[in-house]
């Protein structure tokens, strides 16, 4: 499925630079990347470890500030907010699935998914039932009673990644949402995010060296140091290997 660039930009980001401290050493791991992701996309990020990958969406969704450079997501200029502003529109607008889950671990399955929705203000009880019918969806409904020790890693996983997208969120955002799953689960997420983070006025970008689903993107960015070598709709050979 490809889409229409006409679409739109879901996020423009320009001249995005970020530096580390290391010690006495500023180390620069973004050096001036230019990216605009358009509506209706799902976009795979992808790079050997360290090239700078998570450090980048995590400034394109909001929650890591540029050294230099700015930040679209949906014509809004985030770092332009005030820190209360960019909490509600984080809230509102997005939905993130990273390598750690973050479950809480004092509450169960399903008021984990819900935790977006009781915090945009609803009804405890209907954000329960939304979060179990996205529980289903990933098939892990079963599990909605139990707290997250009780589960896998591959079901803490389904767990974060329904509560990324309970809230329909117009962006979704994901560091590797497949690592902790075989096969048949991985593609069955990636199924689920195209169907419910991808739409015209929607967009997905996900981090992953899971080489089993790319040919479910419609575009593939490669970063190598910081920078961006590669962006098109095939995966250049090179990402087939180990990493
Ligand atoms: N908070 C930090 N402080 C110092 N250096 C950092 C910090 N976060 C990331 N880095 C460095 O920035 C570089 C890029 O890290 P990043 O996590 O973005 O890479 P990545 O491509 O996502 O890697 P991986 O595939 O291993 O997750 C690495 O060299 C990392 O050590």
């Amino acid at each position: 499925m490809s889409a229409n660039p006409s679409n739109g930009a879901a996020i423009s980001a320009r001249g995005i630079v970020r530096d580390f401290q290391a010690g006495q050493q500023v180390i620069r791991v973004l050096h001036g990347i230019d990216v605009h992701i358009r509506k209706g996309e799902l976009t795979y990020v992808v790079g050997e470890s360290g090239s700078g990958k998570t450090t980048l969406i995590s400034i394109m969704c909001g929650i890591l500030w540029p050294t230099e450079g700015s930040v679209e997501v949906f014509d809004t200029d985030i770092y332009d907010l005030s820190d209360r502003a960019l909490v509600d529109f984080r809230l509102n607008n997005i939905g993130f699935i990273f390598q750690q889950y973050n479950l809480i671990p004092t509450i169960d399955a399903a008021s984990n998914a819900a935790v977006p929705l009781v915090a945009q203000g609803m009804d405890r009880l209907e954000a329960r039932a939304r979060a179990v019918a996205m529980l289903e969806k990933l098939n892990i409904a079963d599990q909605a009673d139990k707290l997250p020790r009780q589960l896998s890693g591959g079901q803490q996983q389904r767990v974060a990644i329904a509560r990324a997208l309970v809230h329909e969120p117009k962006l979704v955002v994901c560091d590797e949402p497949t690592a902790a799953l075989d096969a048949s689960s991985g593609r069955r997420v990636m199924d689920l995010l195209r169907e419910v983070a991808v739409a015209e006025d929607r967009a997905c970008i996900i981090v992953t060296h899971d080489n089993r689903v790319f040919d479910l993107a419609d575009r593939i960015l490669v970063l190598e140091d910081g920078r961006i070598t590669h962006d098109g709709t095939e995966v250049p050979a090179s990402e087939f290997g180990e990493h």
